[in-house]
């Protein structure tokens, strides 16, 4: 039964203990498996569903108010929804925003995803933080008619995130130009208009947003497929070189991108910037390992310290792998902690314009605190220029 109601339940999540949540399906009939997470964001679903980082994954969402802003295209991260589906607290409510062009419901089921709603995400919530992010299986039968038996087997039948290389799913088949800026500034922040850098960004997985951000910041950017060899990455001879975010395991994807990193790194001496995965597998191309963590950070208000400046930002995460600072090689300086429990959150090659973090400092959706990355980016292609 949904939480809270007498209605027939129409959708159960089945997790791989055992335990089942009953509520009322909404978007396309059907049944997936995949690594349940939450996030924490408050606005944002759109982006948080069409983040490519969330290929393999279910997100429960904390905040309850899930749909009231509808679905734009402007919004999309990526062409559809990459997130294997959505667990909210209340049926989605009916859009109110003038921005709105599609129902959220309507959206999911053109798109073929599955979302459930009447559950106690709270409970749930504590269930994922208790015993890591769980495998699941979540069906929407309209009838009404599940076999939890069935879907409890197909929940433990996922083989999970650890080892399996997502990237090469989700990005693009072909390189590609980008040019569009973003469309809101950071306070304060003159956009820099004329393209002055040119940018090779290895597409992993790459929101949109980021794209733009590099865009805004003065980069010509072409983005290249995840497999792109240091050999293709060179032969557009770039200024500087961005690695981005993306789906699944570092340590598998980066069976083929962590050659390429290192090549560029050895063979060159230009800067390189890395987000999210990209900061992962830049991080094992210094040597350093990557682990699983618990239950991950998804939200947009996680507390990131700059051991730099000694500043800190607000930022937008959305990670279930992390680098273990330990691991960390001499020459490498770790430039960002989390404020929620230590783990690494940057870091920066000693004497090298090398960069990269676990965040998101594009926001879309969340905070703009961390933009001056992208500048830094281009103010290390400027230097090494003069
Ligand atoms: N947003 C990302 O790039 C996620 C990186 C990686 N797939 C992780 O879960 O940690």
């Amino acid at each position: 039964m949904p939480h809270g109601t007498n209605e027939k339940p129409t959708a159960c999540l089945a997790l791989a203990d055992g335990t089942l949540f009953y509520g009322k399906g909404f978007g396309a009939p059907g049944m997936t498996t995949a690594e349940l997470c939450f996030n924490t964001a408050m606005t944002g679903y759109q982006e948080i569903m069409t983040d490519p980082s969330y290929a393999g994954q279910i997100v429960t969402f904390t905040f309850p108010h899930i749909g009231n802003t509808g679905v734009t295209a402007e919004d999309d991260e990526t062409n559809d929804p990459v997130s294997a589906g959505m667990v909210v607290k209340w049926d989605p409510t009916e859009p109110s925003n003038w921005r709105a062009t599609e129902e959220l419901t309507a959206w999911l089921e053109s798109k073929g995803r599955i979302g459930i709603g009447g559950i106690d995400t709270r409970r749930l919530t504590r269930a994922i933080r208790q015993q890591g992010a769980p495998h699941v299986a979540l069906a929407f039968d309209p009838e009404g008619n599940f076999d939890a038996e069935e879907l409890v087997a197909a929940a433990r039948g996922f083989k999970g995130l650890v080892g399996l290389d997502l990237a090469k799913e989700v990005t693009c088949a072909q390189s590609y130009k980008w040019n569009e800026m973003r469309w809101a500034w950071p306070d304060g922040y003159a956009p820099n208009l004329a393209p002055k850098h040119k940018v090779v960004a290895v597409d992993f997985g790459a929101k949109r947003n980021i794209l733009r951000c590099l865009a805004s910041a003065g980069c010509d950017v072409t983005v290249l497929p995840a497999t792109a060899t240091a050999e293709e990455v060179l032969a557009h001879n770039p200024d500087g070189v961005f690695l981005s975010n993306g789906p699944g395991d570092p340590a598998a994807t980066g069976e083929y991108a962590v050659p390429m990193i290192k090549q560029v790194l050895e063979t060159t001496d230009l800067p390189v910037f890395g987000i999210c995965l990209g900061h992962q597998m830049l991080a094992l191309a210094l040597g350093a390992s990557t682990v699983k963590m618990n239950h991950g950070h998804h939200g947009a208000n996680h507390p990131v310290k700059d051991h730099d400046t000694g500043k800190v930002e607000i930022t937008s995460m959305n990670h279930g792998f992390t680098v273990d600072s330990q691991s960390l090689p001499e020459n490498v300086v770790e430039t960002h902690v989390s404020l929620f429990d230590g783990s690494n959150c940057g870091i920066r090659v000693a004497d090298r314009p090398v960069f990269s973090v676990q965040y998101h400092p594009e926001a879309s959706p969340g905070p703009q605190d961390s933009f001056y990355l992208f500048e830094r980016f281009a103010e290390a292609m400027e230097a090494r220029k003069a």
